[in-house]
């Protein structure tokens, strides 16, 4: 990947906003991918507490959500979970937030991160054109995406990696049959799922 031209001192830093309910090895492989074998340093797991595309879906509350990107990530220095989008207004539009985090950590370098699968929508999110032209966007590919899905734009690079076929809806229904999601998840996230009861009370 190329060096960005605005990151003179600063740590480049790739964002990967997400609903997280529940966070699944999915997401810990993809963020731990793009921290080590792209030019990023870190990644940071934002929490969303409202997707602006799934408006009305079955949600743990956002503090839960973020239990589970902590108990997922703890030990790994790479990796860090935000809670930025708790104070800001719903639904979470990703464009507010990147102005939000540029305020708060001037001297970062910020690259978005997504799967795949948003790829498609991407030009119907808030302030898309600004969202595009001012970052750089890496993609993590997604298995059942077509290639004509996602086509190629300035700025937007999918990464050649592993297809993990794994989400969190396939998380949520095998603990509603009461199947387990051992490896699925972490087990300090499958352990807190079950103490906790979510998706079975
Ligand atoms: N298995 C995966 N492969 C590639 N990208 C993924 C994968 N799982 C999640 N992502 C990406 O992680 C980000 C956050 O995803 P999200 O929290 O919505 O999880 P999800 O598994 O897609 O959830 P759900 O099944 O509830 O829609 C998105 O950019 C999504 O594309
Ligand atoms: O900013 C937008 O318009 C926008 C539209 C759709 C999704 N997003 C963000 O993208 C992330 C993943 O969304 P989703 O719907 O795949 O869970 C989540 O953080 C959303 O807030 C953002």
């Amino acid at each position: 990947m190329s060096s960005p031209a605005s990151a003179p001192n600063g740590r480049k830093v790739g964002l990967l906003f997400g609903s997280f309910n529940p966070i699944h090895t999915g997401h810990l492989i993809l963020a731990h991918f793009m921290a080590t074998h792209t030019d990023l340093d870190e990644v940071w797991l934002v929490v969303s507490p409202q997707s602006p595309f799934k408006v009305g879906q079955e949600l743990l509350p956002e503090e839960a959500r973020l239990r589970l990107v902590q108990l997922a990530i703890a030990g790994n220095d790479r990796l860090r979970a935000l809670d930025v989008e708790f104070g800001m207004p719903k639904p979470s539009y990703t464009i507010d937030t990147l102005d939000e985090l540029r305020r708060r950590h001037p001297g970062y370098h910020f690259v978005l991160l997504m799967g795949e699968d948003n790829l498609p929508g991407l030009p119907r999110w808030k302030d898309a054109g600004r969202i595009l032209a001012e970052n750089e966007v890496y993609v993590y590919p997604r298995p059942g995406v077509t290639p004509t899905d996602s086509k190629p734009q300035p700025g937007v690079q999918v990464v050649d990696a592993p297809l993990l076929d794994i989400s969190a809806t396939y998380i949520r229904s095998c603990v509603r049959a009461g199947k387990s999601v051992r490896y699925l998840v972490p087990e300090p996230v499958e352990q807190q799922i079950l103490a906790a009861g979510y998706w079975r009370t």
